[in-house]
């Protein structure tokens, strides 16, 4: 990834924002530079109106997960979203990933709470491959956390779980807040995240149909 994410995480905050998953400048997006630093939107922006000052560069402590802001950062004031530490907190897990996006719709929250545990079992469905998982009949859970007030224990949670137990999918849920997915491109995490929110369409949807969802 050698040219300025920016101007694609603009993009997408918008697209997100017209299709409900970004309202009330809910949910952050970034994206890692290849100097191993990663832009985030600032806090609090309107996801519908991102301009290139909106981001605020930091940098990666990947053995500690944590992420610190670049100095020199003359363009802007701006504080980096609340939620950074899930972002440093996935890069510096998959080493591979350089882009990770955070949303808040209808349907991510109401699957969250279909099952109390801290895996949410997914159907079986063809789109899964989008996902990466090429299996028939395939038995896939996305891992859920528990939100806290102070997101740096969410971060936390999800460095010692996945720690011990990777996830299947590049998605993960907090319970009654939203998805975060991360992909190895721009491209890829796009498609992840209408993927993981179909999914969620889908059952939502299925429930209230009475479907058997497994
Ligand atoms: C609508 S408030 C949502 C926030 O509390 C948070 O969950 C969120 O996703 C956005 O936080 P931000 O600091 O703007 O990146
Ligand atoms: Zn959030």
């Amino acid at each position: 990834m050698n040219t300025d994410p920016r101007p694609t995480l603009i993009a997408a905050a918008r697209q997100f924002y017209q299709m409900g998953w970004m309202i009330g400048t809910a949910g952050n997006l970034s994206a890692r530079r290849p100097d191993g630093n990663f832009w985030i939107t600032a806090s609090g922006c309107p996801k519908n109106q991102l301009i290139i000052d909106d981001f605020v560069l930091m940098t990666l402590d990947a053995c500690r997960s944590e992420a610190y802001l670049v100095p020199q950062q003359s363009h802007t004031q701006k504080r980096p979203s609340a939620e950074t530490s899930i972002h440093a907190a996935i890069y510096s897990l998959f080493p591979d990933a350089q882009a990770c996006y955070h949303v808040h719709s209808i349907e991510n929250n109401l699957v969250s709470r279909l099952i109390m545990g801290d895996a949410l079992p997914l159907p079986p469905l063809e789109m899964l491959k989008g996902l990466g998982v090429w299996e028939e009949n395939p038995q896939v859970a996305i891992p859920i956390f528990a939100n806290h007030l102070e997101v740096s224990r969410i971060a936390d949670e999800i460095c010692t779980r996945f720690k011990t137990k990777m996830p299947q999918v590049p998605v993960l849920l907090i319970r009654d807040h939203g998805v975060t997915v991360w992909a190895s491109s721009l491209e890829g995490v796009s498609n992840y995240l209408e993927i993981a929110e179909y999914i969620f369409r889908y059952m939502v949807a299925g429930q209230k149909i009475g479907l058997e969802l497994g």
